[in-house]
């Protein structure tokens, strides 16, 4: 977990790591120190157990740093039989962005077979893998790629660290998961459009709406909630009823590049749903001039996801609910009402069986994963300006278009 970069600009000592040892508990955190230090007891068990390594990408590219991190994560996903794959990261303490995310490999098995997986990152420069050895109460870690024969590796000690005021997992969140504005995420698909061609058709696209202008005609209102949850049937039945406009987000016009950027790691996924919000939000601006405008998922969902996956373990480590991340982009359209569609977990999964269709990755993390769950929900709360009212959309769908229509009549004069 420590790099070359690293060494250079003489952070290794300022850095604390931190590995998710389990989602449910505080990671365990330590710094690096020249001088030995002696480990208690929690301490000198975690790093005894088999053998130990970390690794992460070292690369000023953030687009490369996130792919190889993902083809990483994927490698590892195959090891079995005796092997434990943790979370890791790094950071410099109250300093935003400099999270440098990793994994940490305990491998009980003999002979190791993590071993034959680490060593096909050898040929990739920017992969640093490191080992770490328990002598008694002392532990060491030292680089374990790219020493040859001759280079000896020099040890740095493993030093407990005090837990920080905030998780660090919600250092990066800022222009790596969430984008406040349409320049952030739009300079990312610039930056990948020569490994990704897509992105330049999404451009393309982007640029062509234009910007929004500020809506001062019919209201735009947000139908927010979980998959499942009823948005396309009261989004429909609201267009009906109201005579609306029905938009989405992301938009029509996007929708044959959905497939490939989910399956590109966060930053670049993230920045194209960020997009897709820019485009809608031209669209509403011109289609609220002439008649109300429902949109089914806007940023609301593009930010409480992105948070909640960008944030491990409990939603205690969520940030703190007067967190900046929460508020809404400057240059971003604000809707008159967002509406958030809540029903218990156990309606959603029936309606989810009974609707039967093709779920994206996150959408399947969402049953699996209760916590995941628990921290978008949360994290829809949490969003301002506009924030979202929610909405009981356990009752008939005629029933929760009623209750709808009734909120937006007060709310809009509608
Ligand atoms: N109020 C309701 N009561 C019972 N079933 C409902 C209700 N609203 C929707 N459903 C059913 O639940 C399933 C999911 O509804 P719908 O597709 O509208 O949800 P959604 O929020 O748009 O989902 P997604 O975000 O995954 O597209 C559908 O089979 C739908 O018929
Ligand atoms: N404005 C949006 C809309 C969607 N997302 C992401 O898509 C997934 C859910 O969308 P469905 O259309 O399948 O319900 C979810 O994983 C969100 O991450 C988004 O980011 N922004």
């Amino acid at each position: 977990m420590l790099s070359r970069t690293m060494f250079r600009c003489g952070q290794m000592y300022s850095r604390v790591f931190a590995v998710e040892v389990d989602l449910l508990t505080e990671p365990l955190y330590f710094t690096l120190s020249a001088k030995p230090h002696i480990l208690h007891h929690d301490y000198q068990r975690f790093f005894g157990e088999g053998k130990l390594f970390s690794l992460y990408v070292d690369s000023d590219n953030r687009i490369q740093k996130a792919q190889t991190h993902a083809e990483i994560k994927t490698k590892l996903s195959k090891l079995e039989r005796d092997c434990v794959v943790l979370e890791t990261c790094s950071y410099i303490p109250d300093v935003k962005n400099s999270v440098v995310k990793g994994f940490c490999i305990r491998d009980k098995s003999t002979p190791g077979i993590s071993e034959e997986i680490l060593k096909t990152f050898r040929q990739n420069e920017s992969v640093c893998v490191f080992s770490y050895k328990l002598d008694g109460q002392y532990c060491w870690q030292e680089l374990w790629s790219h020493v040859n024969q001759t280079e000896k590796a020099e040890r740095q000690y493993i030093t407990p660290a005090s837990t920080p005021l905030y998780h660090p997992s919600t250092l990066g969140i800022r222009s790596s998961d969430v984008f406040y504005s349409k320049e952030e995420a739009y300079m990312v698909l610039q930056e990948c459009s020569d490994i990704l061609p897509e992105s330049k058709a999404v451009l393309q696209l982007v640029d062509e709406q234009g910007e929004s202008s500020g809506s001062d005609g019919f209201p735009v209102i947000v139908i927010e909630g979980l998959d499942a949850t009823g948005k396309t049937t009261l989004t429909e039945a609201l267009r009906e009823s109201l005579n609306a406009t029905l938009l989405k987000s992301p938009p029509q016009c996007l929708a044959p590049f959905r497939q490939c950027f989910d399956s590109e790691p966060p930053v670049i996924r993230r920045a194209f749903y960020a997009l897709g919000n820019y485009i809608t939000a031209a669209q509403m601006g011109k289609e609220s001039l002439k008649a109300p405008v429902i949109v089914d998922r806007y940023w609301h969902s593009t930010a409480a996801y992105a948070i909640a996956t960008a944030v491990s373990g409990r939603v205690e480590n969520l940030p703190r609910p007067d967190s900046e991340l929460y508020q809404w982009p400057e240059d971003l359209l604000r809707p008159n009402l967002v509406l958030m569609l809540n029903v218990n977990p156990e309606e959603r999964m029936r309606r989810l069986k009974d609707r039967g269709q093709d779920k994206t990755i996150e959408e399947n993390e969402l049953e699996v994963n209760q916590l995941f769950r628990l921290k978008v929900e949360e994290a829809y709360k949490r969003i301002q300006n506009p924030s979202c009212i929610s909405v009981d959309a356990s009752p008939s769908p005629q029933e929760v278009l009623q209750q709808v229509l009734r909120l937006i009549r007060n709310k809009c004069q509608l």
